[in-house]
């Protein structure tokens, strides 16, 4: 077979970013492959969620370039960008449902809301969205009568409600026990590929995500400290990829936030008064 040439779906180009005056991401370049699951990973604090706002266009780029299928969406105007987030679905930590609300009317929020499909044709799409998390049954419930991993997959039904082409996971994994981890780990695998979709996730679940991803970009310090396969990024001799495949507390990936030093803080106290 010949390689396919594809360019890349979401492309970050040098960019820069800072909310005020701290620099959050300091010439930041990865590329996001079409039709892949690619894996967002890095120390707390580093920057991924700010990543996906930027994909969003919820936050702007200082420099450099966050490009979307081709487009800056820096430079967008708000309809281009409105464009541009239809053809995205998000889901966050927690994916908060409308407690008030069935399953079956969560999921069709977003088809209600931004389309005039006949109702009908609502009720066809929602109960195959969550046919393909498996919760058909479970369209009935209320978000109280179902376990965390079950909200979560409605959730996830709900996000890609209007068939978006790229879905953006942040921690989709958090608070899960370890078997609706690999469920939901292998959910996001198996949509991505019948669905043809282009995923991204957010994660610090490093085992179920380099099992699932095919691309792994490693944020550390506001740069990417590596971005390949999970065994070229887990063969990494970098120091500081290395100290984060292997979760190891000491290693030049920095633990404290930014601030003043210990002894701008404390050396007051060490004449034994504060
Ligand atoms: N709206 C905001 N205003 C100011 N600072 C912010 C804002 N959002 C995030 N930050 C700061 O930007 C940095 C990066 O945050 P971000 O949420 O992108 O990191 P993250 O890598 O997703 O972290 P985690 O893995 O802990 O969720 C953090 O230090 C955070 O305090």
């Amino acid at each position: 077979m010949f390689p396919v040439h594809s360019a890349p779906f979401v492309e970050f180009r040098d960019v820069r970013f800072g909310y005020g005056e701290r620099a959050i991401l300091d010439g930041v370049s990865f590329s996001v492959p079409r039709g892949r699951v690619t894996a967002l990973m890095g120390a707390s604090g580093g920057g991924k969620t700010t990543v996906l706002r930027l994909i969003g266009g919820q936050v702007r780029a200082n420099a450099g370039e966050v490009r979307f299928d081709g487009q800056d969406v820096g430079r967008m105007g708000p309809p281009a960008l409105y464009a541009a987030r239809r053809r995205m679905g998000m889901l966050f930590q927690f994916g908060a449902l409308f407690t008030d609300m069935t399953v079956f009317d969560n999921v069709a929020f977003p088809l209600r809301e931004h389309t005039q499909l006949p109702e009908p044709l609502v009720r066809d799409i929602v109960l195959m969205k969550l046919d393909a998390v498996g919760l058909r049954g479970a369209r009935g419930l209320m978000p109280s009568e179902v376990s965390g991993g079950m909200a979560r997959r409605v959730a996830l039904a709900r996000a890609i409600a209007l068939d978006p082409e790229l879905v953006m996971y942040d921690e989709p994994f958090a608070g899960l026990d370890p078997i609706s981890l690999g469920t939901s780990a292998r959910l996001i695998r198996r949509l991505n590929d019948a669905l043809g979709l282009t995923s991204v996730i957010v994660s610090h679940d490093l085992d179920e995500t380099f099992r699932i991803a095919d691309h792994v970009v490693i944020l550390a310090n506001g740069k990417v400290a590596a971005q390949g396969t999970p065994d070229e990024v887990r063969a990494s001799t970098d120091p500081l990829v290395h100290q984060f495949v292997n979760a190891e507390a000491e290693g030049p990936v920095r633990f404290h936030y930014p601030g003043p030093t210990v002894d701008e803080d404390f050396g007051h106290m060490q004449g034994g008064r504060p």
